[in-house]
């Protein structure tokens, strides 16, 4: 039997949001630790998100390019994984999840053939692959900027390497990915946002029962 699609709601940043993603059904929330998101949560903000989600849903903390001593602060909070988004190396990858001790999920921007000939590079290293879409040259931040990509660049990819999607994906287009791209698990964040930074409870709903229906 196929495996149940795994759903990440990303950038949860209150208590009533994460309580919107547990009770919609999604298997996983992010939280963001990256000053220049909208979305960014303080270190005590996310020490009390993920208490209030542990043992209810699996937790991720987004980090970019962190150097150790803010992988140990994070690790130290005790989430079900760390999400790298940034240009960090294989050997960087390697060297986080040995210091941290959880799950790591590569981020990857992809937006050309190139981009995505760089994945097997981190099959073995990470935990799980998240594929999103590359930022435009000059983007002040490395993702969660609702941008989408062609999804058939992933077609390149060996069909034996299982991967979340993300990139632009919203409740109306959830279903269309997923059956186009057939990946192990979707990650949203702007598109279930009524302003950036600010996560809608109806959009989370529908994303959610929308990919469920589709995968
Ligand atoms: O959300 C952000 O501001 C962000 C900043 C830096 C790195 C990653 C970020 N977001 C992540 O990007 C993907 C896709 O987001 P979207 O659905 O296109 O908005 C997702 O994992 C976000 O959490």
């Amino acid at each position: 039997m196929a495996e149940p699609l795994v759903i990440k709601i990303c950038g949860i940043k209150t208590s009533d949001m994460l309580e919107t993603a547990i009770a919609g059904g999604a298997d996983m929330v992010g939280f963001m630790h990256f000053q220049r998101s909208p979305r960014h949560a303080s270190v005590e903000e996310i020490a009390d998100l993920i208490s209030q989600a542990r043992g209810r849903i699996e937790t991720c903390v987004v980090l970019v390019n962190p150097d150790n001593s803010c992988v140990a602060e994070i690790a130290a909070l005790g989430p079900d994984w760390i999400q790298l988004h940034g240009p960090e190396t294989p050997h960087r990858v390697e060297a986080i999840r040995a210091e941290a001790g959880v799950e790591i999920m590569k981020a990857l921007p992809i937006g050309s053939a190139e981009d995505v000939a760089q994945v097997p590079a981190f099959v073995d290293i990470a935990d799980r692959i998240l594929v999103d879409a590359k930022p435009p040259k000059g983007a002040d931040r490395p993702g969660g900027l609702g941008d989408t990509f062609d999804w058939s660049l992933l077609k390149a990819l060996d069909p034996s390497i299982p991967f979340m999607l993300s990139g632009g994906l919203t409740p109306q287009t959830v279903a269309d990915a997923i059956k186009t791209v057939r990946p192990f698990g979707v990650d949203v964040s702007s598109g279930v946002e009524s302003a950036p930074g600010v996560k809608d409870k109806r959009l989370i709903e529908a994303f959610i029962r929308n990919a469920r229906a589709a995968g």
